[in-house]
């Protein structure tokens, strides 16, 4: 019966519902020990092919349960996955009873140094790897918490917050969310966009140096998973460090102060991360030489990172993850902020933290955000907070956005429909209305690709280096004003398709021209970290002849600052006049088009659409080539399986 098995398994991925590694870890597995039982190597090659949509874990509950919910698959596949089902035991129990009793899974011990490949905790299935990554995070997070506070002097900080943070008729969830960072090493400030998370973890920084009795040697650094948003956070930052009022004393002078904080960095360049190797250069036994390290756009931080990065902090030392819980998570496994922030929404603050809210903020935190008096207050909550006031998004993108995010499609649509020039739904028949609007842009909105290659064909305004990089600069942000970004990658409504497509209806008209890969004006998206060329994954950039002599390079803007790498040295890199949402995340864009397929797909998903949504600065297309999936996906949202919910629980 194996055997058969491990044939439907190969026959699954021929078919394109499983991926090749799927049913040969399945194989591998059936090598390693002959006897194992056929719900064993199912339940593998599910695990394997879950891990690589993003979740930690397999939950054989779900699976007998509802496989359908579990997996979206295609009715074909469905139908061949519950024929095989039917001939393995019906309960859970029984399941459970012959995964317990297989050499390959672990079920007790708590010890990481077992060597089975699987782990069983209760009803859900690991591949080791994860099982251990969630313990670690699990146990740092609960480690930071429960440090507790220091001796902080609540009168004094209360003066400074109210230096800060002028007292208001209403509770200041950011002066809140300052005083709740500073008493632990530990916290989670979380909001959609332009909330202020920034202009609260600034004021943060201050406080920090003004509390500081040795404020010159405060070790603080700055970090974010993509370079685009790293740059972005050392602006804001830079920028909100600024508006600090001038009377405040920050214990060193300002430009003191932003040169202490030097540049902010890649995840991966801070832990050291190395394209041969899992192991980052920076862990617990050589920890990063920080005090203080506030993370921007945390929901793009995958379950492997975040233990990394966590072990790798000094106990301590104090961390702050600044990010919006409703995004999409990671592409890879984990949904870490997501988990971090179940009671985000609710507070579920203890006592003990609402006196303190009223110590250092001077007014009470609302009771609707307290727990009841006989539940037990998580450790973890008590150093979340959420900041619910949108500054930027007031406008139809703001409730646009707030309706995605509430899954109510019939509103999302209705703004989207009623004319208002910021926002537009777009029927279309096929792709061929997505590269016109990607060349010209529409009535209303900024962009259209055309603009970018317009400056591009007018050259430099004056012969030398200094004109040639006012104007790559320029070319630069022009492109960077509108961008497409589709739902899924692969076919005509994904981004390949449509990359391919734009590329070839720009150069029918006239705007580009091409021979051979590299060309310029080519826009492109690095899909890979290269340390050594300065390069991380996410990092768009448009070719260019440069100033003098040489070749075409790609040319990069980190703020104001460009740099350029030469084409012949990049390997890892996309086309990018459209990107998937998944890679958009940190970016935002003056006008940005949401390209939603002709039929459903198991990405499409709320978070996907809130996602795009919110890289809109001032305008916002959706354009669908079927119209009822946008409600299906605002009805669908990404439930990644994970342990690691129960783990912080405690
Ligand atoms: N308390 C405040 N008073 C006045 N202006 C504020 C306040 N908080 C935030 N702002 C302003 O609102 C805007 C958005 O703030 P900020 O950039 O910090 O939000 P964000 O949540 O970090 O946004 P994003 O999601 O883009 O990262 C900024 O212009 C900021 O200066």
């Amino acid at each position: 019966m194996s055997a058969a098995l491990i044939k439907n398994l190969q026959a699954w991925r021929e078919a394109g519902w499983l991926r090749r590694l799927d049913p040969a870890f399945a194989a591998f597995l059936q090598e390693l020990e002959p006897g194992a039982p056929p719900a064993l190597l199912l339940a593998a090659a599910l695990l394997s092919h879950l891990e690589g949509r993003g979740h930690s874990c397999l939950d054989l509950a779900h699976l007998l349960q509802d496989a359908e919910d579990l997996l979206s698959w295609p009715a074909e596949a469905m139908t061949a996955l519950q024929a095989q089902l039917a001939e393995l035991p019906p309960s859970l129990a029984d399941w459970l009873g012959q995964l317990s009793g297989s050499a390959l899974v672990e079920i007790r011990a708590e010890r990481e140094a077992a060597n089975t490949p699987l782990v069983l905790r209760g009803s859900r299935l690991y591949l080791r790897r994860y099982w251990v990554y969630e313990q670690r995070v699990a146990r740092q997070v609960l480690g930071r918490c429960e440090l507790g506070a220091e001796a902080l002097d609540q009168t004094a900080l209360r003066q400074r917050l109210d230096l800060l943070f002028p007292p208001s008729a209403v509770f200041d969830w950011q002066k809140f969310a300052c005083a709740v960072a500073l008493r632990g090493r530990f916290a989670v400030i979380t909001g959609g966009p332009g909330t202020g998370k920034t202009y609260t973890a600034a004021r943060l920084l201050a406080l920090l140096f003004a509390l500081d009795r040795r404020p010159q040697h405060l070790r603080v650094g700055l970090a974010a998973p993509t370079g685009k948003a790293a740059a972005r956070l050392k602006q804001s930052i830079a920028a909100a460090l600024m508006d600090i009022p001038a009377g405040f004393d920050c214990g060193l002078p300002r430009p003191e102060l932003a040169q202490a904080l030097g540049a902010a960095r890649t995840l991966h360049s801070l832990l050291g991360a190395r394209p041969d190797t899992r192991k980052l250069r920076a862990d617990a036994a050589t920890p990063l030489a920080l005090d203080v390290l506030i993370v921007d756009e945390a929901s793009m931080i995958h379950l492997e990172m975040m233990a990394g990065l966590l072990e790798a902090l000094p106990p301590t030392a104090r961390v702050i993850f600044l990010g919006d819980k409703d995004q999409l998570a990671s592409v890879e496994a984990g949904a870490v902020l997501g988990d971090l922030c179940s009671e985000a929404q609710a507070g579920a603050y203890s006592a003990e933290t609402a006196a303190f809210a009223l110590a250092t903020t001077g007014r009470a935190l609302p009771p609707e955000y307290q727990l009841p008096p006989l539940l037990a207050p998580k450790p973890l909550s008590q150093q979340t907070v959420m900041l619910r006031e949108s500054r930027r998004f007031g406008g139809p993108i703001g409730q646009l956005a707030l309706a995605a995010n509430r899954g109510d499609g019939k509103a999302a649509a209705a703004l989207l429909k009623q004319g208002a020039a910021d926002l537009l739904w777009l029927d279309a028949p096929g792709p061929p209305q997505v590269l016109q609007l990607a060349e010209r842009g529409r009535a209303g909105a900024p962009g259209g690709y055309r603009v970018y290659l317009e400056l591009l064909r007018q050259g430099p305004a004056t012969p030398d280096r200094a004109g040639f990089e006012a104007w790559a600069c320029a070319v630069i942000q022009a492109f960077e004003r509108f961008r497409l970004l589709c739902a899924v990658r692969e076919g005509e409504w994904g981004a390949q398709g449509l990359n391919a497509a734009v590329e070839g209806a720009l150069i029918q008209q006239g705007l580009l021209s091409k021979n051979g890969e590299w060309y310029a004006g080519r826009p492109v998206m690095v899909t890979r970290n290269d340390t050594g060329l300065g390069v991380f994954n996410g990092d768009i950039g448009i070719v260019l002849k440069p100033f003098g002599e040489g070749g075409l390079r790609a040319f990069f803007l980190d703020g104001s600052s460009l740099r350029s790498v030469s084409v012949s040295r990049l390997a890892d890199v996309e086309t990018a006049f459209a990107m998937t949402v998944h890679k958009s995340q940190g970016s935002e864009f003056e006008h940005t088009v949401l390209v939603l397929p002709d039929k459903a797909s198991h990405v499409m998903s709320r978070e996907l659409v809130y996602t795009g949504i919110t890289r809109a600065r001032s305008a916002f297309t959706l354009v669908t080539g079927w119209a009822p999936g946008f409600a299906w996906a605002l009805g669908r949202r990404t439930r990644r399986a994970s342990g690691l919910l129960d783990l912080l629980g405690g």
